[in-house]
């Protein structure tokens, strides 16, 4: 752990499903002494609490009516990261195929990203020494004026293998169109849709290993942190 006394600094990794993001933002912030925010569990958690309340996947109003409601909470540690909706331990249930397969159609929602983007700010904003926040429209939206923006990609093939490695039993083929079919949806919605920011560095992480991502991004944000 190293933080010293570096000025915060705020990073945005993005990336569709499966280039790495996770693993690659908990290990960067681990080394570098910085919190940790995993914006797509909190759009499961929002999801998770839809699915477990009845509420109509399909109605986008009946959705925004109830946005609101839950209190979601993330623990930004990336020792530990943590997710609660109203003081429920959902860390386990958010990963279901079940809400896997609906988070897209909820996370489409203006009144889901309005409410879930306002905790993400607030959480960056009161990290002490920075936080790598990783999700689908951090560097557009969310954090416009990060120190970084990282964009993370990976061919569907490579992305499908990791995750079939992942899942005991899943075959790769219906993996990869999974994942196609989420991005899909996820880069065509209205509001912040998933999209590199213009001023993001891509990574192509398909003939990388993961500590050479890890290692590539560190490299990235000792650079920004020396020039603050
Ligand atoms: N460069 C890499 N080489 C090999 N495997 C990797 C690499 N990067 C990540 N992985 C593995 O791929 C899987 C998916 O990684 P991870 O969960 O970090 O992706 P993600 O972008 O956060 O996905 P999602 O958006 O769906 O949550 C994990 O099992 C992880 O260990
Ligand atoms: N900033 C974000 C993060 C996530 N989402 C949505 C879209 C994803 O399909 C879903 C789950 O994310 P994952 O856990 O797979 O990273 O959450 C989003 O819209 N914006």
């Amino acid at each position: 752990m190293e933080n010293g006394a570096a000025k915060p600094v705020i990073v945005a990794i993005d990336g569709p499903s499966g280039t790495g993001k996770s693993s690659t933002s908990k290990a960067v912030a681990a080394q570098l002494g910085l919190s940790y925010l995993d914006t797509g569990a909190q759009y499961r958690a929002i999801t998770w609490w839809m699915v477990s309340n009845g509420i109509d996947i399909e109605d986008p109003s009946a959705i925004a009516a109830v946005a609101g409601k839950p209190e979601i909470v993330s623990g930004t540690d990336p020792a530990n990261p943590t997710i609660t909706v109203d003081g429920t331990d959902v860390a386990g249930p958010i990963r279901t195929q079940e809400v896997t397969s609906q988070v897209s159609a909820v996370s489409a929602v203006p009144e889901v990203r309005a409410r879930i983007t306002e905790l993400q700010r607030s959480l960056a904003t009161s990290a002490e020494y920075g936080i790598v926040v990783e999700g689908r429209d951090i560097g557009t939206t969310v954090l416009p004026d990060a120190d970084l923006k990282i964009f993370l990609t990976a061919s569907p093939e490579a992305r499908a293998a990791r995750r079939s490695g992942e899942l005991k039993g899943a075959d790769v083929h219906s993996t990869r169109e999974a994942l196609i079919k989420r991005d899909a949806a996820d880069s065509s919605r209205k509001t912040s849709p998933l999209a590199k920011a213009d001023d993001a560095v891509e990574v192509d992480t398909t003939e990388l290993t993961l500590p050479q991502v890890i290692e590539c991004v560190v490299t990235l944000v000792e650079e920004k942190r020396a020039a603050k």
